[in-house]
């Protein structure tokens, strides 16, 4: 498939900014230097000499979930990409500098793909030093592939690791995150999930110390995820499938869940690849979430905020509660909640002079976009007759908090 030459990541926001926009860097990635003769010339596909961004899906999951598994299933399989695979499970020999690679089994072309282990340790800490290094290295081989799978350890948690392509100047000029795809082991993650719920056996993660069951890995890696897989299904009965389901589609509302064995998913297109999770949220993206939601772990939930379509000049109103939920950790106009803590939030809001803000949050980072800016087949931008109702939803600690939409509806009432 051809990527989109003209595809943009949307301006952005982040603390410390003082509420203004930082704009992607647009620039046209650089091809590699023409004195490098091991660079072969644009795949013959290419549609244009200046490359579009290239996509990266994030695989995440504990500890042999079946990560792995997938990669090599997704690299098997026939999908007309050129894949480039970054592991981050290798031990501390591996020179980061040296590329591998492995041999490009699925593509026409004799381009191998290029391959790139990362340190050992955590993507969180490692990503942004050795990680931005080795993900830039491997971008200098533009050309050779046209998407980017990354496989986290076991330990990683996704909000850190998903802003990184949103705020980094340079990975956001040449990259965008596709979607994350997080791996549970079906006979083990309910067991993982409630360890937080002991008294001293649960750990403490960092930056995660609030009241009342501590946050699990686990728990982590679901409540940022895009796509889960449960995966090891051919171990666990049906009832117990279903058990596992609906304790996760309690604490994520919004992420596609499917059922696997040896992580042989249904379709790659869409489902791992090519999810634009954060550039496109439709309806049915929102459908499911906002039936209402149910209390299946007590840790973690997704809460969904229904109100009717705002005015262009409560924009700036709107903007004002995510920033201070998102950035203060308050709600603003309310005084009387508990503290909470945001992993991953959608919304898609109707504007009454026609168009639609699409809204999407990771931890405290956050980007609003003019859908009519979104182009692809999913999304024309339009409101339709009907559309009128906004949706907001959130995933994380005490998110189901009436306070939240006081809030809201309050803040979208004051005077600008
Ligand atoms: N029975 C069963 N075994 C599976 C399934 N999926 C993967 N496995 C096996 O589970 C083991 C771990 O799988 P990996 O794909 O290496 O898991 P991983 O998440 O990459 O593991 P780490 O990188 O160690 O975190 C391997 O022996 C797989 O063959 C499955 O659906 N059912
Ligand atoms: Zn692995």
């Amino acid at each position: 498939m051809n990527m989109d030459a003209d595809d943009e990541i949307p301006s952005l926001v982040q603390p410390g900014e003082d509420g203004t926009n930082l704009d992607a860097d647009d620039e046209p990635p650089l091809l590699a230097s023409v004195d490098d003769d091991s660079v072969p010339t644009l795949v013959t596909d290419a549609p244009d000499p200046v490359l579009g961004k290239v996509p990266i899906t994030i695989v995440t999951g504990y500890l042999g979930a079946g990560k792995t598994t997938l990669l090599n299933y997704i690299l098997t399989e026939q999908h007309g990409k050129k894949i480039a695979v970054i592991l981050n499970e290798f031990g501390d020999s591996i020179d980061i500098e040296k590329q591998l690679t492995v041999s490009d089994i699925n593509s026409t072309s004799a381009a191998p793909i290029p391959f790139v282990p990362l340190a050992n340790g955590c993507i969180c800490c490692s990503v942004k030093d050795v990680g931005v290094a080795a993900i830039e290295n491997l971008m200098e081989q533009r050309g050779k592939f046209d998407y980017i799978l990354l496989e986290t350890t076991g330990l990683a948690d996704p909000g850190n690791i998903a802003p990184l392509f949103w705020l980094d100047d340079g990975l956001g000029s040449t990259i965008f995150l596709d979607g994350i795809v997080t791996l549970v082991d079906a006979g083990n993650v309910l067991r993982e999930l409630d360890e937080g719920l002991g008294d001293d056996e649960g750990k403490k993660e960092e930056g995660h110390e609030h009241e009342g069951p501590l946050l699990t890995t686990a728990h982590l890696q679901i409540s940022h995820a895009d796509v889960i897989l449960v995966n090891k299904a051919d171990l666990v009965s049906k009832t117990g499938l279903e058990k596992v389901v609906e304790r996760i589609r309690s604490i994520n509302g919004l992420a596609r869940i499917e059922v696997t064995t040896k992580s042989r998913v249904s379709q790659l297109e869409g489902l791992l690849l090519d999810l634009h999770a954060y550039d496109r949220v439709t309806d049915a993206d929102l459908a499911f979430a906002s039936k209402g939601h149910s209390h299946l772990d007590p840790t973690i939930t997704t809460a969904t905020i229904t109100f009717p379509a705002i005015s262009e000049a409560q924009t700036d109103n709107f903007d004002k509660f995510l920033r201070t939920m998102l950035w203060e950790d308050e709600l603003s106009e309310q005084s009387n909640y508990e503290s909470f803590e945001i992993h991953r939030l959608k919304g898609r809001i109707p504007i009454t002079d026609g168009k639609v803000l699409i809204v999407q949050g990771v931890r405290n980072v956050y980007e609003i976009i003019d859908e009519r800016t979104v182009k692809g087949d999913a999304a024309d931008g339009e409101r339709k007759s009907g559309d009128d109702e906004a949706k907001l939803v959130l995933i994380g600690r005490k998110v189901d908090q009436p306070a939240f939409r006081e809030s809201l509806m309050a803040t979208l009432a004051s005077k600008p």
